[in-house]
């Protein structure tokens, strides 16, 4: 980095960490005001546009150190960003140096800077410090919430590990703001490609490789390579369901895919049971649910034991609907098969105007995005007012702050269809989802050892039933 960008960087640093604000504020002020001189580090007023001044050059020059600083640190390469099923997806913030013109590009970049050695940004020091005042001041400037340090610790994390609870908050809010607006804006830029994304569809009831739309969550893309390491690859499977083979190990506990990515685990069966229970209104026979993603096939056998009064599964991979064939759940009694995308099969369900008591939503490398369209299309058929909703909640699974942005920008979209969302903590007693023989021959873990779950429990709010 350059001398004048070091400077400002350890004058913000400081700053931020002792809590002057008025301090953050004027060092941001000189950065987007003035040109760097790289050598005495003399300000001079610069127009933003002054590509042609030698100041413009000293500047651009500062602006790509500070940005190569930052991709250095390797900040929101992956999971940071969108949170998701299972795992987030989403595109990575840029780590391109910005166009010399955007001097006002500095103000951004000083706020983000982060520390070579540990990643830690002035957010994160104000976090832990619980300076407000300053975290504010810096989000405003551009600090991204969710850049993570060099021990995977985000500007949440410190604030949780400081006790900050007002920062905690400024950063959730912040946090969810900036997801929902990012999720509206890439289910509008799906919405104008959609055209694209269906033609990507196989035909269900061909037999030879399933019905298109994504995959969605246990795992990550497809496209390894030597320069991406597999924990920051993008975490959808667009083409899971068209291309993707998918295998039964011999004991019928694991599913994986062909990249040996798992779509389904045998030590998920505490938590699906768990589902059943709340999807069955605690255990109730009779009950009308709908489930969607057969996988392992775990949590229709948990709420077949429920005797459901009708019980829907949709499910759209060709092998995975074979096996459901071989293990006779055609002839199971009030079971009926819906063999397809759920994308394609929903509309059916609305069209005949089924409803359910409770419904459940767990496929595989489908994006976040795909479970808010899935949520508008499951509050047609969920039963009202008594309806239960749920789905799997592998949410950002790897940090526990994002996880919990995630946990609400689900609760804002689902406010909006007049449903409430809570949270069921739940504790994974079987330690199996930790240990190393449960992933041998899995490429990716997608759970990392955390031994709560929060299960979502949806239901109609009381004053929209
Ligand atoms: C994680 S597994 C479901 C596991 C299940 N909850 C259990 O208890 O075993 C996901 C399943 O969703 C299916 N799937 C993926 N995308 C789908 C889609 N768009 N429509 C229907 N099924 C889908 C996959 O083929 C897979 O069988």
């Amino acid at each position: 980095m350059s001398t004048s960008a070091t400077i400002r960087t350890t004058r913000i640093m400081e700053a931020s960490s002792s809590g002057d604000l008025a301090a953050v504020l004027s060092i941001l002020d000189d950065a987007a005001a003035a040109a760097s001189d790289d050598d005495n580090d003399v300000d001079n007023d610069v127009d933003e546009d002054a590509n042609d001044s030698p100041g413009g050059d000293a500047a651009a020059s500062e602006i790509k150190a500070l940005a190569a600083a930052h991709d250095d640190v390797g900040i929101d390469d992956d999971g940071v960003d969108r949170p998701r099923p299972r795992r987030p997806a989403s595109p990575p913030l840029t780590t391109e140096a910005p166009a010399p013109s955007l001097l006002g590009t500095r103000r951004h970049l000083l706020a983000s800077a982060q520390d070579e050695s540990t990643g830690l940004s002035p957010l994160m020091v104000a976090s832990r410090a619980g300076h407000v005042d300053v975290c504010r001041a810096l989000l405003d400037a551009g600090a991204p919430w969710n850049a993570l340090d060099r021990t995977g610790k985000c500007a949440g994390d410190h604030a949780v590990e400081g006790e900050r609870w007002d920062v905690v908050d400024l950063l959730v809010e912040v946090g969810t703001r900036s997801e929902l607006i990012l999720g509206a804006s890439i289910r509008l830029e799906r919405a104008i490609e959609g055209e694209g994304r269906t033609n990507d569809a196989v035909d269900a009831s061909s037999s030879s490789s399933g019905g298109g739309g994504g995959g969605g969550g246990r795992a990550n893309a497809s496209t390894s390579t030597a320069a991406t390491p597999v924990s920051h690859e993008p975490s959808t499977k667009p083409s899971y369901l068209n291309h993707s083979n998918v295998r039964y190990d011999a004991a019928c506990t694991l599913l994986l895919d062909d990249d040996d990515d798992a779509v389904m685990m045998e030590w998920e069966r505490p938590i699906m049971e768990a589902h059943a229970t709340v999807l069955t209104h605690g255990g109730r026979r009779g009950m009308r649910v709908l489930n969607v993603g057969f996988g392992l096939g775990i949590i229709d056998s948990a709420l077949h034991m429920h005797e459901p009064g009708l019980h829907v599964i949709i499910e759209a991979h060709p092998t995975v609907y074979a096996k459901m064939i071989a293990d006779g759940w055609d002839k199971k009694t009030n079971v009926r098969i819906c063999y397809g995308r759920w994308q394609d099969e929903m509309p059916k369900l609305i069209a005949e105007g089924a409803k359910f008591d409770g419904v459940f939503y767990d496929t595989y490398g489908e994006h976040f995005t795909d479970l808010e369209d899935f949520h508008d299309a499951m509050a047609h058929v969920l039963n009202v007012p008594d309806g239960v909703y749920s789905f799997f909640n592998g949410l950002a699974p790897d940090n526990l702050f994002f996880h919990g942005v995630a946990c609400n920008c689900i609760k804002a979209q689902l406010s909006h269809l007049g449903l409430d969302a809570e949270f069921a903590q739940c504790e994974i007693s079987s330690n199996a989802a930790d240990a190393d023989e449960t992933w041998k021959g899995v490429r990716r873990r997608y759970w990392h050892g955390r031994s709560a779950y929060y299960l979502p429990v949806i239901t109609w709010k009381k004053d929209d039933a």
